[in-house]
């Protein structure tokens, strides 16, 4: 096949991603690349680290399936650093944390509640160790720490090549403590976190009533500040209220610059929203943006899964994103985290609607009345509950995560050409996630 050809399909592979995944799409798939296609496997090259781990935790199976839709073979997907990137990334000695891509200052929304935070961290990134040190954000759950701690870190990564950044969670900092004592190698230890340009702790709340690990963070930071080395801290209240910290750490943590963030505005979310979305390459409305950000106020977090509810019902219904499925997705009309929907729910759903019985289902008959309503429960399983595709076909009879894999492309591609599959699932879907009992 030639390079061409080859580049064809892998446009048609994305496009039917982002119609099959809206919610995990972003708008830099537009950069990956073909690194290897031999019929049975495809490598996908990717910018950096962060998008292959994203990938790979977010969208492998959206992209194998995809793949095995458009090339019509049982194709395997995997993601590796492009070897264009590659070569950049071998050129920097570059100690890389596990950073998130989305995570950057240019898709941070900086409003009112966030404004000093953001702009500290600008500073610090600019010039590391220099200007606050320590440099401490504190807040409630999902108002962006990790986002602006990971921005950090990318933005040095951008600036100055060969720098090393540790950032962690507080809980991983303890745990690789335990195990460098287990281990008998606090040497190891010593050198990893003392010996960085920038030490990165998120959650660092985490060390109350850990009295050793605090004595071990206590002279970490005391080597790092020493030899102007910066630390990034957050946690989810200021330093003097967390408990069960020595009152040493907590005087340390007030030595640089404490920066609190609040819940967003009301215009703050709106902006969020329309972010999130533009990142995902999905289009949306003012109306709905308002909608979303007057139904979820306190946490970005839900902000985001609200945005991706809609689109995943409207993705599973084939309709367009309009106030009425945005209401229905957010006002508890369905059980709306899909995590409520049971296979059970599915099947009773099913079989009652083709008048067929379980036991139909899980035998191997393959007459199409059978077959046709097995491979809907499979597609409807799939969308709206999180099994595992081995899951899945445990509760039909045991069959293999190929088979149902099969069926869910056989469903996706009826759904995309026949309008009556189309309307089938739509009603199907509307009443599993409405839990009505069917007449
Ligand atoms: N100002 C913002 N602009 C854009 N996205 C934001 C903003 N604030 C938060 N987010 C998003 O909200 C989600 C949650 O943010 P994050 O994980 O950084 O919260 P957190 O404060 O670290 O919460 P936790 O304490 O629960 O870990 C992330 O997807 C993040 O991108």
């Amino acid at each position: 096949m030639s390079a061409h050809e080859v580049a064809n399909i892998f446009t048609d592979i994305v496009a039917r991603v982002r119609a099959m995944d809206p919610a995990n799409a972003r708008t830099w798939f537009d950069d990956l690349t073909v690194e290897r296609f031999d019929g049975g496997s495809i490598a996908i090259g990717c910018p950096d680290e962060s998008n292959v781990r994203f990938l790979h935790e977010n969208c492998r199976s959206s992209f194998t399936r995809a793949a095995q839709q458009i090339t019509g073979h049982l194709v395997t997907v995997d993601f590796v650093v492009g070897a264009a990137d590659r070569r950049v990334a071998d050129q920097a000695e570059w100690s890389r944390p596990a950073l998130h891509p989305d995570y950057t200052f240019e898709n941070f929304v900086v409003g009112p509640s966030n404004r000093l935070a953001h702009a500290s961290c600008i500073a610090v990134g600019q010039s590391l160790g220099q200007t606050y040190n320590p440099l401490f954000l504190y807040g409630s759950a999902g108002l962006g720490k990790t986002h602006l701690l990971h921005a950090v870190c990318h933005e040095v990564h951008k600036r100055i090549a060969g720098s090393v950044i540790q950032l962690l969670s507080c809980e991983d900092f303890v745990n690789r403590f335990i195990r460098a004592i287990e281990q008998g190698n606090i040497t190891g230890f010593h050198s990893q976190f003392r010996t960085v340009d920038a030490l990165v702790i998120d959650d660092i709340q985490f060390l109350r009533e850990r009295e050793q690990s605090q004595e071990e963070f206590f002279h970490t930071y005391n080597a790092l500040y020493n030899s102007g080395k910066q630390i990034i801290l957050s946690a989810d209240s200021p330093p003097n209220e967390i408990p069960s910290i020595e009152a040493r750490l907590i005087s340390r943590f007030n030595w640089g610059l404490v920066a609190r963030i609040d819940p967003p505005s009301y215009e703050t979310r709106v902006a969020i929203v329309q972010k999130k979305a533009h990142l995902r390459g999905l289009e949306i409305n003012d109306e709905i943006a308002e909608y979303i950000a007057r139904q979820v106020q306190a946490n970005i977090r839900e902000l985001e899964g609200a945005l991706t509810t809609i689109y995943a019902l409207a993705t599973t219904l084939g309709e367009p994103v309009d106030l009425r499925l945005a209401q229905t997705a957010l006002e508890g009309q369905i059980k709306l985290a899909t995590k409520h929907i049971s296979i059970t729910d599915i099947i009773d759903v099913v079989t009652d609607h083709f008048d067929v019985r379980l036991t139909d289902l899980q035998s191997k008959r393959r007459s199409q009345s059978i077959t046709v309503p097995r491979q809907i429960c499979m597609y409807l399983a799939r969308n709206l509950t999180r099994h595992s595709l081995e899951e899945i076909g445990g509760h039909l009879g045991g069959r293999d995560h190929t088979t149902v894999m099969h069926a869910c492309s056989k469903i996706a591609e009826a759904q995309q050409s026949d309008p009556q599959m189309q309307a089938l699932l739509s009603e199907l879907t509307k009443r599993v996630t409405q839990g009505r009992q069917v007449a």
